[in-house]
């Protein structure tokens, strides 16, 4: 069966249909991964996104229940040269087929992502219209012009209750604003206590929970979206250590008074070398951002960039000079892409560690040390 890919500026590509039959519109970006297409369907940052792989040939390892980042997959299409529709993998449950077919992800194959992937680098990501109907080139056209992008992926992808990953070490909040599970199963390996939160969580809230920590995960769309999250990070800012992975990165710069802004195509793959500043070592790192700290933003604020990419220099990492909170662009989890950066994670612990010999009381605690002194004086 026919499927065809519409894009903003024209151009139709025409291939073969799988997945679910439908339509759907959406920003089209390309990730450059080799492996990890699974991790990419799942991973909720793509919500509202055409996703094309540049790997020609996908599907040949399968699906494995393992191996997700989320509980479903978020995409509004998926795009490739060549669909293999007979996994060849003893970890494969089922095949890719199935899986968008499940969810009801339309799929195109048998198309020139080199030359879809090259129109996304000249003009930028756009948005497309991805059919399995037989509707005229007009009709699409005009379905593709009225739709509007999304703006509440956040709120979509976030998870509606708190909840907790007990461990026995520090307690960690999770602010989900569409986690990769990569992040928990991170901070669980180290034993931490993870209490999961809404993305519109408040500050007084997360104080009830008594973190040491508080980690602002990876999300979809444009951390302008989230203002209220923004709010909630530049209260808590001090109180408690903090860490921020790619949205949540970007929702602590606009949190410290710098400014956020759209990449050209973004960088969407496992092979991003980021170099950090300190130390002038590069790493290897695995990247899905359309958005991107602005540069001159950072001068007026507290913020130090302590990582760039070294692609095209743009921010990859920033620290926060008086307070102990520091983030990435880039995702240390992995899931898919090298796992090099994994040891921030470890780098979160031994700052609340530090910050715990710093403050051996807590400031409520404190407080109520000096109301029970006070009560006792007054008797
Ligand atoms: N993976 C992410 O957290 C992406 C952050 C943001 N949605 C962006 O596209 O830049």
């Amino acid at each position: 069966m026919r499927a065809r890919l519409l894009l903003e500026n024209g151009t139709l590509f025409t291939g073969l249909a799988f997945g679910a039959d439908g339509e759907s519109t959406g920003e089209v970006v390309f990730n450059t991964g080799i492996t990890g297409y699974q991790e990419v369907l799942s991973d909720p940052s793509y919500c509202g996104q055409i996703v094309t792989m540049t790997q020609p040939l996908i599907g040949n390892y399968g699906i494995t229940r393992d191996d997700f980042e989320s509980v479903a997959p978020f995409i509004h299409g998926f795009v490739v040269r060549r669909h293999e529709p007979v996994p060849s993998n003893w970890r494969a449950e089922y095949s890719l087929d199935q899986l968008l077919k499940e969810h009801g992800i339309v799929g195109i194959s048998e198309i020139d992502t080199r030359m879809l992937t090259r129109i996304i680098r000249h003009h930028g990501t756009m948005k497309g219209i991805l059919t399995t109907s037989a509707a005229s080139v007009e009709e699409l056209q005009e379905r593709l012009v009225g739709s509007e992008m999304m703006r509440d992926q956040v709120a979509r992808t976030s998870t509606k209750y708190t909840y907790n990953s007990p461990g026995s070490k520090e307690r960690i909040v999770l602010v989900d604003f569409g986690a990769k599970s990569g992040i928990l199963r991170e901070l669980s390996n180290r034993g931490c206590d993870v209490v999961v939160v809404p993305q519109d969580t408040t500050a007084e809230q997360i104080r009830h929970l008594r973190p040491d920590g508080i980690l602002l995960s990876n999300g979809p769309g444009d951390p302008k979206d989230v203002p209220d999250a923004v709010t909630m990070v530049s209260e808590l800012l001090g109180e408690y250590p903090m860490f921020g992975i790619c949205l949540g990165h970007q929702l602590f710069a606009l949190a410290c008074g710098a400014d956020s802004e759209r990449l050209k195509f973004g960088h969407r793959g496992g092979n991003h070398p980021v170099k950090e500043l300190a130390t002038n070592r590069c790493y290897i790192t695995s990247q899905n951002h359309g958005y991107t700290v602005n540069e001159d933003s950072i001068l007026n604020t507290e913020l130090e960039v302590t990582h760039i990419n070294n692609n095209d220099k743009t921010i990859e990492g920033l620290k926060h000079k008086n307070y102990p909170a520091f983030s990435v662009q880039y995702h240390p989890e992995a899931a898919p892409g090298p796992q090099d950066s994994s040891y921030l994670f470890d780098q979160f612990l031994q700052m609340i560690a530090d910050h715990k010999i710093k403050h051996p009381a807590k400031p409520r605690q404190a407080e109520l040390a000096a109301a029970v002194k006070g009560a006792l004086q007054n008797a």
